[in-house]
């Protein structure tokens, strides 16, 4: 238990340090590790966490500079790259946020590194302009990804890879999706500009943000006017677009965003299935939220003896997992965690689910294979493998959006089955 005061910036570094450090261990922000942090230090701790992170190669950059041998306790290194993101965002504090740093290393192991955690940041504070320069000449200090992951955009993306690394590194857009059952974009968008929040429309149902908002702020959250949701993510509803009373299988559902909007828009006989138990449970609070019903099953998409009755389905969202490497400025902790093996373990994981729902698509029906990933391997690869196993499938539309300062990066393709 931390003696230290919740509001203090010693606190928040010392949560941020021990959050940090749970990623390097291997652990995913998706396990809710900002759970354990007082609510009213969360934001502060939301943001050291968030941005060290979406940072980590500039940082690991500097400590490999400041420190003399490699640090053994994760803690306080992670401490320390908090703290070093603290101080190049906040050069006005930099010895608050020394002294600050220094006391939350008074938490951890007995306050043994109390010294180096001081000196190294003080050094960090001498060097800063060199090291700053210095950081041109490292290319993952200066694009904050991975080497191979920049390989990899490089690759595919020759004329945009800059671009991505560029929205990767950037604090994400807010987007909000209009529940139209309920109101209409207009009007909505009148009783946000009545509680001062600006935002304009972005593609059928969407509005993006100009600055993000805490929910509560949002008029008629709670009574399911609007829902938080990436305008990208969006276009899964509005490219399969089912006309209403089809019979229709979300298979890869949770939490369920994707699922919301499809129902929102047409009267379907819906099927969300997710994999796992406690992520269905989130897709039917948000059903609950915003007035809609599916039946919603925990189950793995492609066995399908567990869990499908034989009768076939007019149209399939196979929202599949990925590397979500078009989303990392929603989750910076992603990669630093993934190996580069990860990318073809994703495709042979994708490709077993889109063999097996093409089975329960019924002649004539449409399957909207999706990612939201900008790896070729897990988007167009993956979908021309697939047309040469399946010789009745056709490609009705394909795009890839790559993440801007609006919108998410994700790929999308329809996929028709020929009667
Ligand atoms: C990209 S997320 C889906 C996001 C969701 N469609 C939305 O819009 O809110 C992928 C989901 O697939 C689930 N999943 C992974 N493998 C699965 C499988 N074999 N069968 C069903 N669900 C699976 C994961 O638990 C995860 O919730």
């Amino acid at each position: 238990m931390s003696r230290l005061p919740f509001t203090s910036l010693a606190y928040a570094l010392r949560e941020a340090a021990r959050i940090d450090a749970a990623v390097f261990a291997g652990q995913s922000l998706a396990d809710n590790l900002l759970g354990r942090v007082d609510v009213v230090a969360r934001p502060a701790v939301q943001d050291l966490v968030y941005g060290s992170l979406r940072a980590f190669g500039r940082g690991d950059f500097f400590l490999s500079r400041l420190l003399e041998k490699p640090l053994a306790v994760d803690e306080v290194r992670a401490l320390l790259l908090v703290a070093l993101y603290r101080l190049e965002t906040r050069p006005d504090a930099a010895h608050t946020v020394v002294d600050q740093a220094v006391s939350a290393a008074g938490e951890i192991l007995h306050g043994k590194f109390r010294g180096l955690v001081n000196a190294v940041l003080r050094s960090f504070l001498r060097q800063q302009a060199s090291l700053t320069a210095d950081v041109a000449a490292d290319p993952v200090a200066l694009a904050q990804h991975p080497g191979w992951w920049l390989a990899q955009l490089q690759a595919a993306w020759p004329d945009d890879w800059q671009r991505i690394v560029d929205a990767g590194n950037q604090a994400p857009p807010m987007g909000l999706r209009v529940n139209r059952r309920r109101i209409s974009r207009d009007d909505y968008l009148r009783q946000l500009t009545a509680v001062d929040i600006g935002a304009h429309p972005v593609g059928e149902d969407g509005l993006a943000l100009l600055k993000p908002q805490p929910v509560d702020r949002l008029p008629g959250f709670f009574d399911g006017l609007v829902s938080v949701q990436d305008p990208g993510a969006q276009r899964a509803a509005e490219i399969l677009a089912p006309a209403a009373g089809s019979r229709v299988l979300d298979a890869c559902a949770a939490p369920g965003g994707k699922t919301a909007h499809l129902l929102e828009r047409a009267d379907l006989d819906l099927l969300a299935l997710d994999l796992k138990p406690a992520r269905c449970r989130r897709v039917e609070e948000g059903l609950g939220r915003l007035h809609l019903s599916a039946r919603v099953e925990a189950a793995d998409c492609a066995k399908l003896d567990v869990w499908w009755d034989g009768r076939p389905f007019d149209a399939v969202l196979a929202d599949v997992p990925c590397t979500a490497s078009g989303v990392v400025r929603r989750n910076p902790d992603a990669k630093w965690l993934r190996r580069p093996e990860d990318v073809a373990s994703f495709a042979g994981t994708q490709a077993r689910i889109l063999d097996a729902l093409w089975q329960v698509l019924r002649p004539g029906g449409r399957l909207l294979y999706a990612t939201c990933s900008v790896f070729p391997e897990e988007n167009s690869v993956q979908v021309r493998n697939f047309l040469g196993r399946q010789t009745a499938a056709g490609i009705v539309h394909e795009e890839q959006l790559l993440p801007d300062a609006e919108r998410d990066g994700f790929y999308y393709c329809l996929l028709e089955k020929r009667a």
